[in-house]
């Protein structure tokens, strides 16, 4: 009788032995998908996960006799790995969207522009890609079948993944950064799962020659996404954002799509509550900012002034939902911190620190002769003469050229290891959402804070973000780009549908949270910051919420929305604070800031920009030439 080919592959099966778990035992989509991607990596093993503690340990054991991973001595249980210096961040020119319709992928970018809001492949070129990349690709190596839960497993705003790869480097990082269990198989049932795939891209014998013990093939690095059939296909890359499947690939993009089909919102957001301990009362803002603006410091702030607490839930993903009683809930997906170790230290982000001291994974940061790691940030917190390795594997020591640790470097540790990690940061109904914030750096013309007028005034706001960043390509030093939403390399379809999809948010029996933006980094014509930051940021936070609760007499009209009244945030403590020079709106600055906001969405979202954008837009010019 007529076999399913899954059955047909079960039985070749027979030749690749399970090292360990019960294919049988897996639910029936699971082994189609699994018997699928068997028959076409060609892997000499399976392993099946169970997400265990003695599996980890198994696991890390073997990275260590293999020289993948170092012990880092001085702490307990934490390690250091070195990629190959060629696989040392995302590649967005090789992530691609692929759907069978282009526009409901990218914008209609006007004629002759380059589009940024998402790179678009259709779905059979890509297949084509997949096949002939992956076709034998884990040749000689173990396949690790990994089911995950982004969000608490079970919980009702959760999303239950599976994820094929043959990196275990990638296997200890994705339990950290998910919820890795055998529980998952049981909840999932026969309910459909997200379809993750990643190889470094080394059968064996391998042909590139293996750098630092890290797999890898830079040149046929390939991140693709399959949205309408909810599959992430990955090749060629180990490092993080290209191959923990969970974090940018399923959290944001495929979640954004999901989101868009469901109804809610996948973000690229922190969620911190902020508890005032004369009332008691806790309120929680989620926010988004494009990198290098500090967003995991900012999530885990120690407050400056008394009577605040403050409490992390996420620092980089929200999945948003209005509940039934018109309430916008926000959980973290991730179980774990993902964070830039340059420019953490005890005085930056004292929180962070705290929570990578155990059980953590370090990624081309240096070493230090006694055990430890160290990165740009840290001089003052290790002994000036200690001997280091830098993520090169080189000797090195401070005040020598070049850096200790890799810009990209990174930490991965346990959220639940963060001192101030929330009670509640793992409730499956999420924690109430007050404010939304969006944020830029911003050296020129943009005030601290301002508040937008209404949730379509605030979703313009948004669609404008910008940031000032080392412009990757050019060296000519720091350019202000665009990054709308701060989603810009992590959209999962149409900008201006997604756009569409957050103003369709807005209904009349829903408590819509206010929408704000703030700019941590104005600087005075010497080019000194004008605001402290950091834990002082809590004042900002502070008026933000006193916004929140309908305090009508500490803000003022603007032409780009409500500014903070003079003396109505908190200052006490503050050295001199050019309050004036900080909020001032400068004429020219703000009409060509428009007019260049305009040009970009002409340009990149073309006709696919809602009129109501166009109309806040026009009405904002207009105000800012009127004043
Ligand atoms: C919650 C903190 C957010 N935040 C900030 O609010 C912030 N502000 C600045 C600029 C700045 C730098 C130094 C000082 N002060 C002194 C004493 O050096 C003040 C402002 N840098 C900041 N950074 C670090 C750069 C981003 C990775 C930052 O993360």
């Amino acid at each position: 009788e007529f076999m399913e080919i899954h059955e047909i592959v079960i039985q070749k099966l027979g030749h690749v032995p399970i090292v360990k778990g019960d294919f049988h035992m897996l639910p029936k989509k699971v082994q189609k998908f699994l018997a699928k991607w068997v028959y076409t990596c060609k892997p000499r093993a399976l392993y099946i996960c169970d997400g265990s503690h003695a599996e980890a340990e198994e696991v890390t054991h073997k990275l260590i006799e293999r020289g993948v991973l170092t012990k880092l001595k001085k702490y307990e249980n934490c390690y250091l790995c070195r990629t190959d210096p060629a696989d040392v961040a995302r590649v967005e020119s090789k992530t691609w969207i692929a759907t069978d319709d282009k526009y409901e992928t990218v914008p209609h970018v006007r004629q002759g522009v380059r589009g940024i809001l998402g790179q678009w492949k259709h779905t059979k070129e890509l297949e084509e890609e997949v096949n002939g990349d992956f076709d034998g690709c884990m040749a000689g190596r173990t396949m690790y079948v990994i089911p995950f839960s982004m969000g608490p497993i079970g919980g009702p705003l959760s999303k239950i993944g599976v994820q094929l790869t043959d990196s275990n480097y990638v296997l200890l990082c994705m339990r950290i950064m998910t919820r890795v269990s055998a529980d998952i198989w049981e909840v999932l049932g026969d309910n459909d799962f997200v379809r993750c795939v990643h190889s470094m891209g080394c059968p064996r014998p391998v042909q590139r020659k293996v750098v630092n013990h890290w797999p890898c093939n830079p040149d046929k690095i390939m991140i693709g996404h399959f949205p309408a059939r909810r599959e992430i296909v990955s090749f060629g890359s180990g490092y993080g954002g290209n191959s923990l499947l969970g974090k940018k690939c399923f959290a944001l993009r495929i979640a954004s799509v999901i989101a868009r089909d469901e109804g809610w919102l996948a973000e690229h957001m922190l969620i911190m509550g902020l508890t005032n301990e004369k009332t008691g009362e806790e309120k929680f803002v989620c926010a988004a900012f494009p990198s290098a603006c500090g967003k995991t410091n900012l999530a885990m702030i120690q407050p400056t002034i008394p009577g605040y607490k403050v409490r992390v839930v996420g620092d980089d993903i929200a999945w948003l939902r209005f509940d039934d009683k018109g309430v916008l809930r926000a959980i973290n997906p991730e179980n774990g911190f993902f964070g830039v170790a340059p420019g953490t230290n005890m005085k930056t982000n004292p929180n962070a620190m705290l929570s990578f001291q155990k059980n953590s994974i370090f990624t081309n940061v240096a070493e230090t002769a006694d055990g430890g790691f160290f990165w740009e940030g840290m001089e003052d917190e290790i002994d000036k003469n200690i001997a280091i390795t830098n993520w090169l594997g080189q000797p090195w020591k401070i005040g020598m050229p070049g850096s200790a640790a890799h810009p990209n470097s990174r930490f991965t540790c346990p959220a639940s290891q963060c001192p101030i990690i929330h009670p509640k940061w793992e409730d499956p109904e999420g924690v109430p959402v007050s404010a939304l914030i969006f944020g830029g750096r911003r050296p020129t013309g943009v005030p601290l804070v301002f508040e937008s007028y209404s949730w379509q005034h605030g979703v313009m706001v948004g669609a404008c973000v910008k940031s000032e960043s080392t412009a990757a390509a050019e060296h000519t030093g720091k350019k202000i780009m665009h990054d709308p939403m701060a989603m810009r390399p992590f959209m999962g379809y149409n900008f201006g549908k997604y756009l569409q999809h957050w103003l369709d948010m807005e209904k009349p029996d829903r408590k819509m949270p206010k929408i704000f933006h703030v700019n941590w980094f104005r600087v005075d014509e010497h080019g000194k910051f004008l605001w402290p930051g950091f834990g002082d940021n809590v004042r900002v936070l502070d008026w933000v919420l006193r916004r929140c609760a309908g305090d009508e007499s500490i803000a003022v009209k603007s032409p780009i929305g409500y500014l903070p009244k003079k003396g109505s945030i908190d200052l006490t403590g503050l050295g001199d604070i050019k309050w004036d020079e900080l909020f001032s709106l400068p004429k020219h600055y703000w009409l060509d800031d428009m007019r260049e906001s305009k040009r970009f969405l002409e340009d990149q979202v073309g006709t696919d920009v809602p009129q109501v954008i166009w109309d806040e837009l026009n009405a904002q010019e207009k105000r800012i030439e009127e004043q």
